[in-house]
């Protein structure tokens, strides 16, 4: 009987919300897009897509055919994945979805809760900070994506939802259960269908699991998936590691892996896919690519490809050729890169941005994903099939990991 059936907005979220889970005792799957056969021996399975910067009706579209086929597979307790950031367009994509999922699951009311400690995201009174900073000052301001200027949860849900939407606050998660139950009666019966949850330490997030558990739809980040009650000590496996060197992609430009990426150019091989010839000859830039990769890798080094030094390249190729146009281009020559490597080889692959990992997975033409150790809060190594062969992957959320963790990535398979 599988216990929760989980939508994830893109593709490092779902690995991110699979490996909590995984700690937590449940064995637990994550699908490339819905599940097309029976799963079994599983608790949990989280459906990876990549929906966070498209059209809303399209995300709808796609998480209600993800819940249906949940719903096939026996699921009656539903999970809406989306960032610990919020990150979401300025039409959606977070409310619609949420509006859709609370009908399709028959929910009379659920949560929002990105809150992941952990990971430094938490809310006080409606607010996400990342860090010591309030969401919209940190680096999520500069999101080439989803630029997040308004910190306030309630006005940027308020503004993407049609129902009215409710504030669990800290001071009554901190008076505790009896509290935090009249509360929520409170503003139910008031008509709120979403309550933004205050969180700012693992204990306020086992308050909102308790007060929540008995709700058909919870909807947030990771960070909740923590506080569920355990089913075993881990159901963490042995992942086949898969043998070679490491292809190290970053297609993020967000501030950690910015770093990672400076840290790691000082130590390994490095090249980077220039937007304008990635817009304009993106074949002969792959090519380039590959023919440059493949010497280090033949000799058995780990190599790094990139695509921007730092956010001043980003705003000159934003304007130079449209922000869609050269996220997509640069999205798709990563990916024609992964599946050129893997052509050639190679066989373990880190991958950084959500959007990116969403691409090199699909050109992986992988279909499920086995969670293994992690190498950061967030951050698991996983496992898939691939034309008969084993692959190692990490998708590396933006802005999640230290320095070091491309250089230091291998040491945790
Ligand atoms: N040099 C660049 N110029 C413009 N856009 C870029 C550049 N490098 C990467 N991008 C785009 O920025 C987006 C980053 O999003 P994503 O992969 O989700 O990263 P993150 O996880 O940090 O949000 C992708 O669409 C990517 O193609
Ligand atoms: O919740 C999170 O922060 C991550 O799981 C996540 O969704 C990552 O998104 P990207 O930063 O776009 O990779």
């Amino acid at each position: 009987m599988i216990e929760l059936g989980c939508i994830a907005d893109d593709f490092t979220g779902a690995t991110d919300l699979a490996g909590n889970l995984v700690a937590t005792g449940r064995r637990t799957v994550v699908t490339v897009g819905p599940p097309r056969g029976p799963v079994t021996d599983a608790d949990a399975v989280v459906v990876a897509l990549k929906t966070r910067t498209v059209a809303a009706d399209l995300a709808v579209a796609a998480a209600l055919d993800a819940h249906r086929a949940l719903a096939r597979l026996g699921c009656t307790r539903y999970w809406f994945k989306y960032c610990s950031t919020f990150d979401s367009t300025p039409l959606g994509n977070i409310g619609p979805v949420i509006d859709a999922l609370l009908t399709a699951t028959g929910a009379p009311w659920t949560i929002a809760c990105p809150a992941f400690p952990a990971a430094g995201r938490t809310v006080y009174q409606g607010h996400l900070f990342v860090g010591d900073r309030l969401l919209a000052e940190s680096g999520m301001r500069h999101h080439p994506l989803t630029p997040m200027t308004d910190s306030d949860l309630m006005r940027v849900l308020g503004a993407q939802t049609a129902h009215p939407v409710g504030l669990l606050p800290h001071a009554i998660l901190r008076a505790g259960g009896r509290a935090v139950s009249d509360h929520l009666d409170r503003l139910t019966a008031q008509g709120a269908r979403i309550v933004v949850t205050d969180a700012l330490g693992d204990e306020d997030l086992t308050a909102v699991e308790r007060a929540t558990h008995h709700l058909p739809l919870v909807t947030g980040g990771s960070g909740l998936a923590l506080a569920l009650p355990a089913r075993r000590e881990s159901a963490a496996t042995d992942i086949e590691v898969a043998p070679g060197p490491t292809a190290v992609l970053a297609g993020s430009v967000s501030d950690a892996t910015l770093a990672q990426t400076a840290h790691a150019r000082a130590r390994m091989p490095h090249r980077k896919l220039d937007p304008a010839a990635v817009v304009a000859s993106p074949d002969a830039a792959v090519a380039d690519v590959l023919a440059w990769a493949r010497t280090h890798l033949d000799a058995g080094r780990n190599v790094l490809i990139h695509s921007a030094g730092d956010r001043a390249e980003v705003d000159r190729a934003q304007e130079a050729f449209g922000r869609d146009r050269v996220g997509e281009a640069t999205e798709r020559a990563l990916a024609r890169c992964a599946s050129g490597l893997a052509d050639a080889g190679v066989r373990r692959f880190v991958v950084a941005g959500g959007e990116t990992s969403g691409a090199v997975v699909d050109a992986l033409a992988v279909r499920t994903l086995r969670i293994g150790p992690a190498i950061a809060a967030g951050v698991p190594w996983t496992a898939a099939q691939r034309r008969g062969t084993t692959l190692n992957l990490a998708l590396k959320s933006g802005n999640f990991g230290e320095k070091d963790l491309f250089t230091r990535a291998e040491d945790h398979l």
